[in-house]
């Protein structure tokens, strides 16, 4: 299967440096989440993948060659970059027909992909009546129509209602399952968590991490265990004397800090403390990545750029 190999990979325009010295492999059968804040250089690298752009040093290739060199791009890279790209007076379906009249495509595919995003029911409908959602999914299909073993997406949840968002993850989720090369760019941590397996996570141009996304969790959060008493004051002191760094909320449970759920259910059963729920809590993704872009100090004069 083909991978996305990104080697020592810099863009400057004019003296600002966009991508910087990026090195890094996106592999098939999985989903790499492609993270990182505004202007962090992840549509540039895209960009630099799919040769719509040169890059000043270093190489971008897609299974060993430039994408530029590939004898049917599309049959083998499926990109959405920009959902708004398609022509408005044109249908949807007409649209779907050009791209794979020009790109050598068998026509039967036009409505396999519009069945897949589920764009059926108007595909003779012109562009430009389409809402945000169902451009987006008009973009997907156009980046499936080669059947390609890479796809690309650029924030494909945008614009997409909360059924639309379901429908992507799972896409997502089957379209690695089939062997594909997957790399989706979003601000969407929750969203993100659903379907990634992989992050690539850039600031300002550079690599930051590139890890399995459970890896990525697991060293920045720490692991907490959520805990329910009829005594509190039993569970205080029980706590208290192994020296568990524990928080009461209002509403009467608690986190303990640094402690694994197994720990702190024996202590309380050892000691008879009544308890009446009992959880490990997850780090989440977006704990996480606040944590790393934290560390890096140019990102906290734009917090808001994390959940977009
Ligand atoms: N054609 C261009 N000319 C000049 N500067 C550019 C160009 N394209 C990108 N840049 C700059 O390069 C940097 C990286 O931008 P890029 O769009 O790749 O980031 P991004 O991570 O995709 O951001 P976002 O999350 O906002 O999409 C930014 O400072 C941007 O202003």
């Amino acid at each position: 299967m083909t991978s996305i190999e990104v080697q020592a990979l810099s863009k400057e325009y004019g003296r600002r440096r966009a991508v910087d010295d990026l090195t890094f492999t996106v592999r098939p059968g999985r989903v790499t989440g492609f993270l990182g804040p505004n202007g962090a250089g992840k549509s540039t690298t895209l960009r630099l993948v799919l040769g719509l752009d040169r890059p000043t040093s270093g190489t971008a290739t897609v299974g060993g060659r430039a994408y530029a060199t590939l004898e049917d791009p599309l049959r083998t890279v499926g990109a959405l970059l920009d959902a708004g790209a398609a022509h408005g007076s044109r249908t949807g379906r007409d649209h779907l027909r050009v791209l794979a009249a020009s790109n050598r495509i068998p026509e039967s595919r036009v409505d396999e992909v519009l069945a897949r995003t589920g764009l059926t029911s108007v595909a003779r409908h012109r562009v430009r009546t389409y809402s945000l959602g169902m451009r987006q999914r008009l973009g997907i299909a156009a980046a499936l129509l080669g059947d390609p073993e890479v796809v690309l997406l650029d924030e494909p949840s945008n614009g997409l209602d909360p059924e639309g968002i379901i429908w992507i993850r799972e896409l997502l989720r089957r379209l690695a399952g089939e062997g594909r090369t997957v790399l989706v760019s979003s601000h969407l941590m929750g969203e993100t968590a659903t379907f990634a397996d992989h992050l690539v996570v850039l600031g300002r141009g550079r690599l930051l991490a590139d890890t399995p996304m459970r890896d990525f969790i697991s060293a920045r959060v720490e692991p907490r265990v959520r805990v329910r008493t009829s005594d509190a004051e039993a569970l205080e002191v029980l706590l208290a004397r192994h020296g568990l760094d524990a928080v009461r909320h209002e509403d009467g449970h608690w986190t303990v800090r640094h402690a694994r759920v197994d720990a702190v259910g024996r202590l309380a059963s050892q000691a008879g403390v009544p308890i009446l729920e009992l959880a490990a809590e997850e780090g989440t993704l977006e704990q996480a990545y606040l944590d790393l872009t934290s560390q890096a100090t140019e990102f906290t004069a734009q917090p808001q750029e994390v959940s977009r």
